[in-house]
Order: C-alpha cells, then sequence, then structure tokens
C-alpha cells in the first residue's frame, strides 16, 4: 500500500470517527476548525487520486448530480406497519392476548418512543451502505439512497461484514423545521405544515445538495434481514445497532410486565415537550425473538408490537398542509 493510499485511509478512520462522535452520539470530540482542515486534506488528496475514491469515504456524503426518478425498492422482509393502543385498557388486552397465546404468566417488553418521522429501511454489504429506501407499502419503497446519504448520522460504512438491512425513522429536528420554516417565509414559500411532512419533503427531493441542507437525523430501531444474527432478543439487537455505529433513541427501557410499560408510557404523555424531536407515541415489543417468531405477524402487522397513540396536541396555527406521503 503506497504512502498516499496509508494517509488517505488513516484521515478517513479519523473523519468516521469524528463524525460518529457528533452526529450519533451527539458529543463533538474535535474543534470544528480541526475537522474542516481533516476534511480538507482528504478531498485535495482525493481530487489528485480519484481512483482511490471509494463510497464509504467521508467525502462521498452529497451526490453530484440530481435523480430523474425514484426507482423501486423490493423489501427483502417486509416493513411492517404497528397496529395501535388509545388508552390503557388496549395495552392489557395486548398483554394479557400474548400471554394466553404463549401460555405464559409474564413477559418481558421493550418500550420506544415512537419518532413521528418516515420509516426508512438501510441495506449494508461488506460493511458498506449500498442502497436505502423508504416503507412505500411496505413491501415496495421507493430508492432514496443518495438522500440518506446525505443524513450524518447514518453511518457509510459499519464493522459487520455479513449483509444486514436495518429499520428506522429519519426526522426533522423541531429547531431545523422552525429555521426552515422562516427561511421559506422570507423567500415566500409554501411553510411545512409540520417536521414530519418537512422530512418526508426533503427525502422527495431529487436533488441530493437540497436534502443535504435539510439537517435530517435518523434514529435505528429494527433489525430486518440478517443471517448472521444471533441475539436472543430485541433488546440485544438495540445494544448491537449502537456497538455497530447506529443512532439508536437513548430512552428505550426494557420492562418486565405490562405494569412497567404503563408507567413508562404514562411519563412520557405529559414529557414529550421536552424533547428535541416530534414524537407521536411509544411502540412496545416483546422482547425475546423466540416469542416473535411463535407471535408472528398479521397481514400487515406484528402480533407482538403495539403502537400506543397519543392524542394529536391541539395545532396552535393551521399550516399549509403539505403532503409528500412517502
Ligand atoms: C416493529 C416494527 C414493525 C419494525 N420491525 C420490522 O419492520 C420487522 C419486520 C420483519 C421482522 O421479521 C423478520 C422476518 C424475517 C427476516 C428478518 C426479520 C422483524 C421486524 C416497527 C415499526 C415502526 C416503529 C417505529 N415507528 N418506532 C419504533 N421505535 N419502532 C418501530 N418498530
Amino acid at each position: 500500500m503506497s504512502q498516499i493510499e496509508k494517509k488517505i485511509n488513516e484521515l478517513r478512520k479519523q473523519l468516521q470517527h469524528y463524525n460518529h462522535q457528533y452526529y450519533v452520539l451527539d458529543n463533538p470530540s474535535v474543534p470544528d476548525a480541526e475537522y474542516d482542515r481533516l476534511m480538507n486534506e482528504l478531498i485535495k488528496l482525493e481530487e489528485a487520486h480519484p481512483e482511490l475514491i471509494t463510497p464509504d469515504s467521508p467525502t462521498q456524503r452529497v451526490g453530484a448530480k440530481p435523480l430523474d426518478v425514484f426507482e423501486k425498492v423490493e423489501h427483502t422482509t417486509p416493513m411492517l406497519s404497528l397496529a395501535n393502543a388509545f388508552d390503557v385498557q388496549d395495552l392489557r388486552d395486548f398483554d394479557r392476548r400474548i400471554r394466553e397465546s404463549l401460555s405464559v404468566d409474564q413477559v418481558e417488553y421493550v418500550a420506544e418512543l415512537k419518532i413521528d418521522g418516515l420509516a426508512v429501511s438501510l441495506r449494508y454489504q461488506d460493511g458498506v451502505f449500498v442502497q436505502g429506501a423508504t416503507r412505500g407499502d411496505g413491501s415496495v419503497g421507493e430508492d432514496i439512497t443518495q438522500n440518506l446519504r446525505t443524513v450524518r448520522s447514518i453511518p457509510l460504512a459499519i464493522n459487520e461484514t455479513n449483509p444486514i438491512e436495518v429499520r428506522g425513522e429519519v426526522f426533522m429536528p423541531k429547531q431545523s423545521f422552525l429555521k426552515l420554516n422562516e427561511k421559506r417565509q422570507e423567500q415566500e414559500l409554501d411553510l411545512f405544515a409540520n417536521p414530519r411532512n418537512a422530512a418526508a419533503g426533503s427525502l422527495r427531493q431529487l436533488d441530493p445538495k437540497i436534502a443535504a441542507e435539510r439537517n435530517l437525523d435518523v434514529f435505528i430501531y429494527a433489525v430486518g434481514e440478517w443471517q448472521a444474527g444471533t441475539s436472543a432478543t430485541h433488546s440485544e439487537h438495540l445494544q448491537y445497532l449502537s456497538e455497530l455505529g447506529f443512532k439508536t433513541n437513548p430512552e428505550w427501557k426494557k420492562c418486565d410486565n405490562i405494569d412497567e410499560v404503563i408507567q413508562y408510557v404514562e411519563s412520557w404523555i405529559d414529557r414529550r415537550n421536552e424533547l428535541a424531536y416530534d414524537i407521536d407515541g411509544i411502540v412496545i415489543k416483546v422482547d425475546r425473538l423466540e416469542y416473535q417468531d411463535i407471535l408472528k405477524t398479521t397481514a400487515k402487522s406484528p402480533r407482538w408490537a403495539i403502537a400506543y397513540k397519543f392524542p394529536a396536541e391541539e395545532v396552535v396555527t393551521k399550516l399549509i398542509d403539505v403532503d409528500f406521503s412517502v
């Protein structure tokens, strides 16, 4: 390996580490000036040696040209939707049905925040991000790889060489949403009605340079296709996803029974305005994967998971309701 290649690989490793600290762990470990100096040094070296550029290089976030159309993508495992629960009794019914099906007295659950964004699927081959898609109808989505590459908290490379597909929610933080609408107001453009629509509208842009400016973020919450999977529980999956370099939501909680789930749900009903992003409920999943396999799924949603929906917050000002249902 030449000195140049050594230098390029060293810069990539450093920048990938700094990116992980800044965008995934929200814990910057180097001054911006130092980060920019290293990035400029890598850009110059790659400009001088374009044959050494790889798709997972930190310089390759924003694609050059806009697409004409989004290609269709078939999901190898369905991206399931969730049945809803609207009150505590619905949660107790959910738990009773599961305990009866499994003939057990107690079931452990994982409770997670339900981010109000856009569901996406990310595929990695040989540790490199190769394709990203919208949920679509659950079986067929749209290829938005170019736009997802611009989401800084989506790693372009992970330390898992087996093929793996993960699912998560892309969202726009509340502050970014307010700033974007202020800018659009100045430019006399239509305003986005809420952060979810703004995120959907950003991911539907054919030009990745526009998506790159929208400060989108992601939380990964499930493993889809993964031959090498050896975890026994969903909570182990969440820990593993984080070790692989994915941004997972830190508020998830392992609950020993449905009573603990209900405490968690009730604790968040009044706390959601503390969060930097919108949530529209809590997702509750049976933790043991063997139980998930026994319970299986109905036509479109798992029997082992449910979404507790919060009542919609009253809308103070009704803005133009932009519909970018992706
Ligand atoms: C539970 C699941 C539907 C994801 N899970 C899947 O899509 C899924 C799909 C096939 C699976 O089974 C497989 C079958 C064959 C091979 C591999 C997996 C497992 C999970 C879901 C959906 C939306 C969520 C959301 N908005 N927020 C949070 N926090 N969690 C969420 N979780």
